[in-house]
């Protein structure tokens, strides 16, 4: 199967990050946005303003507001969006084709995964998880970066991972579309959680508490879905974890931080809040949980926060007062 032309559909951070990607790797690239407006002024100036300023794309990444088909389809609108966009694209287009899932989320309602939402829409596609630390602006300005690359058959995975890969983007290939899905939507939901540990002033020991039991959190509802843990040892696990649970640039981090200094999740969201996944995945995460029986006191205490149900202190008194229990 040929693997040379990519329509990364999504004109947001994340889907121009991985068009310039793509056409590092040597593809010929097409960036599916929303209008025409704004696909001929990315041609025009060879830079997506509203998205990532400043950085220039390749001239092997052309902007378009249409999607024609392609060999390798890339998704990068938000999570909750994905249903949305595959209802407006002919499943035809999409048949026999690998379709690579890059957001990292759950869907509201149904508590889906991406690919359990691409299984329903165009059920003859070949769906791949995409998921790892990676900053957009990171990836698009070339800056060294390693992600995970899940799909079910190994040899095709493999191709695909070798088709998308230069010199500084390297995907790894794995099969556990499951765990790397799952870890990429809960690492948004500690991210906030880890955030609100910094806007409340609780100290770095707090923030690595909940990295690592966040962490054995994130294992158990792998395992209860059906993936395997040792993925979360990965780039989709511990790498994201890590990166979104420390750093300020992460969008879902920012949220946290603006929470936990005491702020409600409501007013943050009409003061215009970059995209935050974590904010919407938080009470799906907290369903899903519970109708599997996953004991999950830190996405419940985060679903709380966000709801505006608790406060930080109640939240963290609760936490530390928890039956004392063995770590494993
Ligand atoms: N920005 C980043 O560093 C990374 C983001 N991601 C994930 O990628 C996903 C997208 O994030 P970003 O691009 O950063 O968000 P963004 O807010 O920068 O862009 C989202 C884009 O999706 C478009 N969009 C929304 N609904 C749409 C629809 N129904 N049809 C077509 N386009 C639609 C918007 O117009 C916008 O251009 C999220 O799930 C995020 O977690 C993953 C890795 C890194
Ligand atoms: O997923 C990301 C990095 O791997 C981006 O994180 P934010 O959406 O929190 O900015």
């Amino acid at each position: 199967m040929p693997l040379e032309t990519v329509s990364v559909i999504g004109g947001g951070a994340w889907g121009t990050a991985l068009a310039q990607a793509a056409a590092m790797a040597g593809r010929s690239v097409t960036l599916v946005v929303r209008n025409s407006d704004h696909s001929a002024a990315i041609n025009q100036s060879h830079v997506n303003a509203a998205a990532l300023p400043g950085q220039v794309l390749l001239s092997q990444v052309v902007a378009s507001a249409e999607f024609t088909g392609a060999d390798i389809v890339v998704l990068a609108v938000p999570a909750q969006a994905t249903r949305t966009l595959l209802a407006s694209i002919d499943p035809a287009l999409l048949a026999g084709r690998p379709v690579v899932l890059s957001a990292k989320g759950l869907e509201a309602g149904t508590l889906a995964r991406q690919s359990e939402i691409l299984a329903d829409m165009a059920p003859h596609a070949i769906p791949y998880v995409l998921s790892g630390p990676s900053f957009a602006a990171d990836v698009a300005a070339g800056r060294p970066t390693a992600i995970t690359l899940a799909g079910d058959d190994a040899d095709q995975t493999s191709a695909l991972a070798t088709a998308l890969a230069g010199p500084s983007f390297r995907p790894y290939a794995a099969d556990d579309r499951i765990g790397v899905e799952i870890a990429g939507a809960l690492k948004n939901v500690y991210a906030l959680a880890c955030g609100a540990v910094e806007g409340a002033q609780l100290g770095a020991s707090a923030r690595a508490a909940l990295i690592a039991r966040g962490y054995a959190e994130m294992a158990r509802m792998v395992t209860a879905m059906g993936g395997s843990a040792h993925t979360l040892t990965g780039l989709a696990g511990l790498g994201d974890l890590t990166l979104t649970c420390t750093s300020v640039q992460s969008r879902n981090y920012q949220f946290g931080m603006a929470l936990g200094a005491g702020r409600a999740a409501a007013e943050i969201l009409g003061s215009g809040a970059k995209l935050a996944e974590g904010v919407t995945t938080a009470p799906v995460a907290a369903a899903l949980a519970r109708s599997l029986h996953v004991d999950a006191p830190l996405i419940d205490a985060v679903d709380a926060v966000v709801a505006g149900t608790a406060d930080i202190a109640t939240i963290v008194a609760g936490l530390m007062s928890r039956p004392l229990k063995r770590e494993h």
